[in-house]
């Protein structure tokens, strides 16, 4: 058993836009907030002039964040965020060094070669971890901001949470408690791929009625994967579900959204995804996410859509014409 106290030891492991604006939030009050980058010059500025330029611009961090390119720093850590990309979770779980701190999932997505989910693989690599997962309607640059903000905070058990909510909890940012890890997951791994299909009905012209019929249809099959996967549904009609959903398939400060935006706009997904350092979950969770529920017998034609035109295997015509024209059904399906 852990003990945290208000004044524990945060480590954020990520200096992305999503790292930077945690450990911005989370070290209000703190004497400290160690935040690791993989980028020499993230470390240099944010130690030197306190801005992330590369992934945060335009936002002044805290004095007390201290950047580190050492993961071994985070040793003597009592709460570890971790804010990797999905793809990347493991090798980063991989190179920490030894600790019983308890480890807040903040990444979105499921493993490629595995199908797991960020909590799978954290149980894989760190079976003696406490775990919590933290999702929600959250973009970075707004709470960087310090706009009000409401997220879950998915825990192993309610004893963690009454531990590690006093040290996540800020005037602004207000979380929510869940028992259930995996769907709090579920809804920010499958909304990231809902919102390049509302980006594509954005960047076609397609309307207003489409990206909410899509929305609709899509939280469908965000709720039958779920279940598929043993979430509960009323955790996916929450923040870190319906919540976070309607959040990106609305804004183009969605990275999601913007992706499909440019394939609605007829480019390719190759040109969108090259020479980007920022991270559009959405495109690397699609073609794991479709291969699931396939061997699931889940039934996800938004999710399928999105995959061919990611794929570079349709267009944005011959997808409407082909969802349109589908066997009409019970809307409870
Ligand atoms: N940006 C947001 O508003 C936001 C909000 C909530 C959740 N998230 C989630 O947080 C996670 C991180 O996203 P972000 O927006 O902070 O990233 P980002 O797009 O701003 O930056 C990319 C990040 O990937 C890292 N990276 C690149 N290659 C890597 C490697 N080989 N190993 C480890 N790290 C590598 C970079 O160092 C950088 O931290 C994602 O899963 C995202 O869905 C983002
Ligand atoms: O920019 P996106 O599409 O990765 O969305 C960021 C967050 O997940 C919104 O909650």
């Amino acid at each position: 058993m852990i003990v945290v106290h208000a004044k524990a030891r945060i480590g954020v492991v990520g200096a992305g836009a999503w790292g930077t604006a945690l450990a911005q939030v989370l070290s209000e009050g703190q004497d400290e907030l160690l935040l690791w980058a993989r980028e020499p010059e993230v470390v240099e500025q944010v130690n030197q002039a306190h801005e992330n330029r590369m992934f945060l611009s335009s936002h002044s961090l805290r004095q007390n964040i201290r950047a580190t390119l050492d993961i071994a720093d985070m040793a003597e850590r009592d709460v570890l965020l971790m804010v990797t990309p999905a793809q990347h979770l493991r090798s980063c779980l991989a190179t920490l060094p030894e600790t019983n701190a308890a480890i807040i999932l903040c990444c979105k997505g499921i493993e490629a070669d595995s199908q797991l989910l960020m909590s799978e693989v954290a149980q894989e690599i760190r079976p003696d971890n406490p775990l919590a997962v933290l999702s929600g309607p959250t973009f970075a640059h707004e709470v960087a901001k310090g706009l009000p903000t409401a997220l879950t905070l998915a825990c192993e058990n309610e004893a963690l949470w009454d531990q590690i909510n006093p040290l996540i909890a800020k005037t602004s940012f207000r979380p929510y408690f869940s028992n259930d890890i995996l769907g709090a997951e579920i809804g920010g791994a499958v909304k990231n791929v809902l919102a390049i299909g509302c980006g594509v009905v954005d960047g076609a012209g397609l309307g207003q009625n489409a990206r909410a019929s899509l929305i609709g249809r899509g939280f469908a099959e965000m709720l039958r994967y779920g279940a598929s996967r043993g979430a509960k549904a009323e955790t996916l009609s929450g923040l870190c579900g319906l919540g976070d959903l309607v959040l990106t398939c609305s804004s183009t400060s969605s990275r999601n959204f913007s992706l499909g935006k440019g394939l609605g706009e007829g480019q390719s997904a190759e040109t969108l995804l090259s020479d980007r350092n920022t991270v559009a979950e959405g495109a690397y969770t699609a073609p794991v996410l479709q291969r699931d529920a396939q061997s699931r017998g889940v039934e996800m034609p938004i999710v399928d859509a999105v995959c061919a035109l990611l794929a570079g295997n349709t267009d944005p015509k011959s997808v409407v014409s082909q969802l349109m024209n589908r066997p009409l059904v019970s809307e409870r399906r």
